[in-house]
């Protein structure tokens, strides 16, 4: 398992950025339903610059390619370079190992740990929830066991468990098909701890900020296309592409707010049934 990273200074705040779902493709002209996912993405990255946010560090929460190309990887690795700040990821169900750590690991601001001790106060612990091939996300036991240890091992720490896939149903039934398939068995292992505070995840190409058995669930849009939510069949949303703030406060809160961009440059081809 990888390692955990420490983070070298005591923060009373824990700032994160979290960028999620951009869809990329290893030639620059590559488009998910008619939105250049590279163009889109460096619009994201070109905004997020411009706000005053200093994060400490960025979560990437999967779906990084679309097109299962290593290059894709690298594209990603270079654009965000200009942020300066740590990059941690989890897989989604479009990312394809070993391609996606081999890339990855080329690039020292790209970083391979699963757990972050962040501050004194918290901790962040980051699962895999990709089912091979398929749409739909597990924790397999591996990752829950990973995910016990980390709990038990830090009760004093407040928790941020980040994975891909959605916990809750977005009450779109095409989406929701795609949902964690042992969200049950989850909640059965998050249970007897009183440090986890919020789960963040991508996925659903849209804002959730909710509650489930007491955790805060929280979802951000993509930097690519958006799913309109409540549509049970496949339905595309025209609000612009975003990105969501974190800070971690020292007394277990979670100030957040979701950023889009100001213009709907990126428009998707409405006519479209699916990907
Ligand atoms: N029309 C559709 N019906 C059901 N699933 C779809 C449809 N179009 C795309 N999908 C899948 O739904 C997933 C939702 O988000 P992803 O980007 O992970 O990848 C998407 C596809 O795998
Ligand atoms: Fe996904």
């Amino acid at each position: 398992m990888d390692s955990v990273y420490h983070f070298p200074y005591s923060t009373p705040v824990v700032r994160i950025l979290q960028i999620t779902d951009p869809h990329l493709f290893a030639l620059d002209n590559g488009q998910l339903i008619g939105v250049n996912t590279s163009q889109s993405f460096q619009a994201v990255l070109d905004a997020i610059q411009q706000t005053a946010f200093d994060y400490d560090f960025v979560l990437a929460t999967g779906d990084l390619v679309q097109d299962h190309n290593r290059e894709a990887y690298h594209r990603f690795a270079k654009m965000v370079k200009p942020l300066q700040k740590p990059i941690f990821w989890v897989e989604g169900n479009h990312d394809i190992q070993p391609q996606m750590r081999n890339a990855l690991a080329m690039y020292a601001q790209m970083q391979m740990a699963k757990h972050i001790l962040a501050g004194d106060k918290w901790q962040i612990i980051l699962l895999n929830s990709q089912i091979h091939g398929l749409p739909k996300g597990e924790l397999a036991q591996d990752q829950l066991a990973f995910l016990t240890a980390k709990l038990t091992a830090y009760p004093n720490r407040y928790s941020l468990v980040v994975l891909h896939h959605n916990i809750l149903p977005t009450q779109s039934a095409w989406l929701d098909q795609h949902s964690l398939a042992n969200a049950d068995e989850l909640a059965t292992v998050l249970a007897p701890f009183q440090n986890v505070k919020a789960i963040l995840h991508g996925h659903i190409h849209q804002e959730v900020d909710a509650q489930w058995h007491g955790y805060r669930v929280l979802a951000t849009p993509s930097t690519c296309i958006q799913f309109k939510p409540n549509c049970d069949t496949f339905t595309l949303d025209a609000v612009p592409q975003g990105w969501r703030e974190l800070n971690l406060m020292p007394d277990g809160s979670i100030e957040t707010i979701v950023k889009r961009l100001d213009c709907v440059k990126f428009l998707p081809n409405f006519a479209a049934q699916g990907y």
